[in-house]
């Protein structure tokens, strides 16, 4: 399968640095919880914000005869040595406020350091370091091109975070995690390069010194080490150390280390004698740590940690899509000119060609010579007579990327003879251009002047179900007998709720043995009116979708009873109180428009649920007209009251009704006609027509609609985005 670069890129860099990626990674986990336990400790006496240099030096000299060094750790414990009046030396943790000792300094932890040498140098010394650092580099790379791809998929910058559809757990999670934990990894990655080049001295050595003039220092006058300005002036927070000068000779003084700056401080006068700014270099090195580390902040070590084990995730997640995708590879037993059926797969993620390799398969079993390709590899055909195209569409109705030059490549590359084709779209009603880039290369296999075997198919959520009906329709009408074995492509549903039966009517006292049904969710789901539930009737991959009308918060459905109906007699079976397992499918595509001039309804039979639905929704009195086809005034009892209330609130402006067994076999399509003028207004006013019923019903209405544009010389064309439709 052809993949784009930046996705080789991410794939080859993660196969490639892996084992050091993973081992790092477990050991940085561990190492994210030192500062947390550091932390615990109970050393932090005050706010070092609020305790000056000044301060701290004066409460310390009048405890200790002697004091040696005082140090301010990363936790923000202040370290001392100090001599006692007894003549003992003390060194450890002291309160700051009142130079009391509070304990002492614990070793390291001998397995925090034998995880602290294996991640930075796996016991190898310099060769085990530049390995660390050189996969830091690499995983470094990786977030960059992981970040590329989420854009790439998002389609830009400000989608970046956008809402991702869950298709696929390995997928969804890898995406979702990703760009949460990016900027964490990338502050890992830089700061881990950043420590091992400055390991390999890579950075200019710090070569600035103190430099005092020892002719002019003096003792007078004398100040107290509060009064020193110098002294005031820094709050403990920011002090790294100060040594004390060991004699009283004017000579010694105070050495005090802030981050960015050091400086020597007269003993006697508190004058400044000399001042050096730290290095750049050095500054960066205590920031690498300190982000590296997660050093002196529990909240950064958690976050470092969640990062780190993300990275776990990415590695598992990254080779479960790898393995998926490998899986769909092409191999062919027929050459492209030999072959009189192709099949040209569109797909982003490999699982469309699994569909394909299945029909490859039994086409081949059955006698026939195929040959299967990408569909950006399209070339000539010599005996080629039927082509199947079978394509997932992406981004924002776009094609995958194995198809993105396919267009341009068809209208280039000229065949022998014209042939048949038939198209199956692979995408997710999740997404509101459902299938697009199959309708975009079925219409131009059209203008290509090939035949049009089959009209477009649509299959949502890789369905199984909705592919074995596909291949039922085409082996009639290509005249081929086939039958997709199911065990390569029957997925089990997954994620499936539990709904409870609350109402059914009884089919047999409908003259249309049709029957409504109300379900409330087990557990609180978020669903409109216009999404489909699925439901498993015998467990197995075997799925049948409804459109769904919510009424007060509980699911309504519609159901025609079939003699050998699958879901239908299964639902018909149920009773009040039972439970039954399904999904909700979210069908973007046929919600009821949040804002809108004008609405336009359109069903017929049972198709009729979900406008119930949206009705009850129309709480902003959009203005909505129905165009209802049933069969009898029988027939409309199942949903008169609903729709007589909608009528009295404003919810639905005009109900119009054709009862094609009472008025002379109307139907719908006669209705618009009748109201020609009036959906041509509809249309000008970029008003919303939506369709839901048999297909057979919708293709009437679009060649009603077609009809009246030519009738006001417009092309539909440009109307056609105002249609939307929920058809079977
Ligand atoms: C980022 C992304 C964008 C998608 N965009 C659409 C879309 O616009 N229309 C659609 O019908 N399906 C869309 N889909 C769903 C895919 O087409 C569908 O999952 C398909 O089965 C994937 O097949 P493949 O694995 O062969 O690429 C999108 C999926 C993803 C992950």
């Amino acid at each position: 399968m052809t993949i784009s670069i930046w996705r080789y890129s991410h794939l080859t860099l993660a196969i490639s640095s892996f084992v050091f990626i993973l081992l790092a990674s477990v050991t940085g986990i561990i190492l994210a919880f030192e500062p947390i336990l550091e932390q615990s400790q109970p050393y932090k006496m005050a706010d070092l914000e609020e305790v000056s240099l000044g301060e701290t030096v004066t409460v310390f000299k009048d405890a200790y005869p002697e004091v040696i060094e005082l140090e301010v750790d990363a936790n923000e414990f202040v370290l001392a040595s100090v001599i006692t009046e007894e003549g003992e030396s003390l060194s450890g943790y002291f309160n700051p406020k009142t130079a009391v000792f509070l304990g002492e300094k614990p070793e390291p932890s001998k397995f925090f350091q034998f995880v602290t040498n294996l991640h930075r140098s796996l016991f190898l010394k310099s060769t085990g370091r530049f390995l660390v650092g050189f996969c830091s580099f690499i995983l470094f790379l990786i977030s960059i091109s992981g970040a590329v791809l989420v854009l790439q998929r998002q389609r830009g910058f400000k989608k970046f975070f956008a809402k991702i559809v869950n298709e696929n757990f390995s997928q969804y999670w890898h995406v979702v995690l990703g760009r949460w934990s990016l900027i964490p990894i990338i502050i890992i990655t830089v700061t881990g390069v950043y420590l091992s080049l400055e390991k390999f001295n890579v950075f200019p050595e710090d070569k600035t010194s103190h430099n005092v003039d020892y002719e002019s220092i003096a003792a007078m006058p004398i100040l107290a080490e509060n009064d020193f300005p110098a002294f005031q002036g820094v709050k403990l927070s920011e002090l790294s150390s100060v040594e004390f000068p060991f004699s009283d000779v004017v000579e010694d003084y105070y050495t005090v280390k802030l981050e960015d700056r050091a400086f020597l401080v007269n003993q006697f006068t508190g004058e400044i004698l000399s001042e050096v700014q730290s290095p750049f270099t050095a500054i960066l090195s205590n920031l690498s740590i300190q982000l590296h580390t997660g050093k002196g902040s529990i909240v950064w070590s958690l976050i470092l940690a969640v990062a780190t084990i993300n990275i776990l995730f990415f590695i598992y997640s990254g080779f479960v899509m790898t393995f998926k995708r490998r899986q769909a590879r092409i191999k062919n037993k027929f050459t492209r000119n030999s072959s009189t059926y192709v099949i040209l797969v569109g797909s982003e993620n490999g699982s469309t060609l699994v569909f394909a390799n299945a029909l490859k398969e039994q086409l081949i079993a059955s006698g026939h010579s195929v040959f299967l390709s990408e569909l950006n590899k399209y070339a000539t055909y010599k005996n080629v007579e039927h082509v199947i195209v079978m394509t997932s569409t992406y981004g924002e109705g776009e094609a995958p990327v194995n198809a993105n030059n396919f267009l341009k490549l068809l209208s280039t590359t000229s065949q022998q003879k014209n042939y048949s084709f038939s198209v199956v779209g692979f995408g997710s009603l999740a997404y509101p251009e459902f299938c697009k880039f199959a309708f975009d290369v079925d219409a131009s296999l059209q203008q290509q002047g090939n035949h049009q075997l089959l009209p477009v198919f649509t299959i949502n959520d890789k369905s199984f179900s909705s592919f074995e009906q596909w291949v039922s329709l085409w082996s009639n009408a290509a005249g081929v007998t086939i039958a997709v074995p199911s065990s390569s492509l029957d997925v089990k549903p997954k994620q499936l709720k539990e709904f409870k039966v609350v109402s059914i009517t009884a089919a047999k006292d409908n003259p249309d043995d049709t029957f409504k049904l109300a379900l409330k969710p087990h557990k609180r789901l978020q669903y409109t009116s216009g999404d489909l539930l699925a439901i498993y009737p015998k467990g197995d991959y075997q799925e049948r979708l409804y459109s769904i009308g919510k009424l007060q918060d509980t699911i309504h459905l519609s159901v025609k009873l079939h003699e050998h109906g699958l879901g239908s007699g299964f639902l018909n079976a149920l009773r009040k109180d039972d439970s039954l397992y399904a999904r909700i499918i979210e069908n973007k595509n046929f919600h009821f428009p949040k804002k809108s001039d004008r609405v336009v309804m359109i069903s017929n039979g049972t198709g009729i649920l979900p406008f119930l639905g949206m009705l009850d929704q129309n709480t902003k009195n959009i203005p909505t007209y129905l165009y209802c086809g049933l069969r009898n005034q029988q027939s409309f009892a199942l949903y008169e009251n609903e729709l007589n209330a909608s009528l009295s609130n404003g919810h639905l402006t005009k109900l119009h009704l054709a009862l094609s067994q009472e008025q002379g076999k109307v139907y719908v399509q006669d209705l618009l006609m009748r109201d020609a003028d009036f959906i041509f207004e509809t249309l000008s006013l970029g008003g919303i027509f939506m369709a839901c019923g048999s297909l057979k019903m919708y293709q009437g209405v679009l060649e009603g609609l077609k009809t009246i544009c030519k009738m006001n010389k417009v092309d539909f064309e440009s109307f056609k985005h105002l249609v939307r439709s929920d058809c079977y």
